[in-house]
């Protein structure tokens, strides 16, 4: 796998005049899982478009960098909130849709393997209009679990999943995603407990550094420390909204 790097963004973001944050300094640590949390609205999903150098409704002022000086948005890849399955393609074609766009010769067995490990077996010749919310989200994350790209930006990718099936996949995409620099934006303080190496709360003055329990992730469900943990960073946020 190519270097995975760690990147960093310094800077404040107004849209038409208006700050929505300002003074923002977020590292990502390079082969490791940030966990980014914040109440709705505060600009999450933007960071996100910010470091893709995808269109946004405002403007960014700062800098944006990899340590190792090469460009972020070309090697990486980006699960959206909305699914943006392509409603004409098979689910098995829209997991394969990165190669097929790239005029590269789809590795099939990799993807039946990916679409067996979301549980979308049964389902893989079934367009997205024939799937469940959770069934179309599950089959995005395949797509983007199919791209081997170093810098992996996952804007809430759980969040239609029923416990039991988020859980499973949460540990997936740690086993699939493990050494990759990883931006997971989530509502779930459980979910940034488990799976992060470090977890940051966007507020419109800046970043908040939250203390990650000592344990390695993929945290277990029921470790004490995780708990106490996730407790705390639920009061917090409830107390700040
Ligand atoms: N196309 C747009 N035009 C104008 N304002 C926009 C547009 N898109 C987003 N915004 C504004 O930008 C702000 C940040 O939006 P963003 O989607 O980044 O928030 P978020 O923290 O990801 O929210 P959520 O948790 O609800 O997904 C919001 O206040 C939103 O109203």
């Amino acid at each position: 796998m190519s270097h995975a790097p760690e990147i960093t963004l310094h800077g404040k973001y107004e849209i038409d005049h208006t700050p929505l944050f300002d003074g923002v300094s977020l590292r990502i640590e390079a082969g490791q899982w940030t966990c980014l949390l914040g109440k709705s609205g505060v600009g999450k999903s933007t960071i996100l478009r910010v470091i893709l150098g995808l269109e946004t409704a405002g403007k960014f002022d700062g800098t944006l960098t990899a340590d190792d000086g090469k460009p972020i948005a070309e090697r990486a890849s980006y699960m959206a909130q909305s699914d943006l399955l392509l409603p004409w393609l098979s689910l098995r074609e829209n997991v394969v849709i990165g190669a097929r766009l790239r005029g590269e010769k789809p590795d099939l067995d990799k993807a039946d393997a990916m679409i067996e490990q979301v549980g979308l077996t049964a389902h893989h010749t079934k367009k997205p209009k024939a799937l469940s919310g959770g069934m179309r989200q599950r089959a995005a994350l395949a797509r983007c679990l199919m791209e081997d790209r170093p810098i992996v930006l996952l804007d809430e990718p759980f969040s239609a999943l029923d416990a039991g099936t988020r859980a499973d996949m949460q540990s997936l995409a740690a086993q699939v995603l493990r050494g990759k620099t990883v931006l997971l934006v989530t509502h779930d303080p459980a979910e940034a407990c488990r799976l992060g190496h470090q977890i940051a709360v966007l507020t419109p003055a800046g970043i908040l550094p939250w203390p990650v329990p000592k344990t390695t992730p993929v945290r277990a469900v029921d470790d004490p420390e995780t708990l106490r943990s996730q407790a705390a960073l639920l009061s917090y946020l409830r107390a700040a909204s």
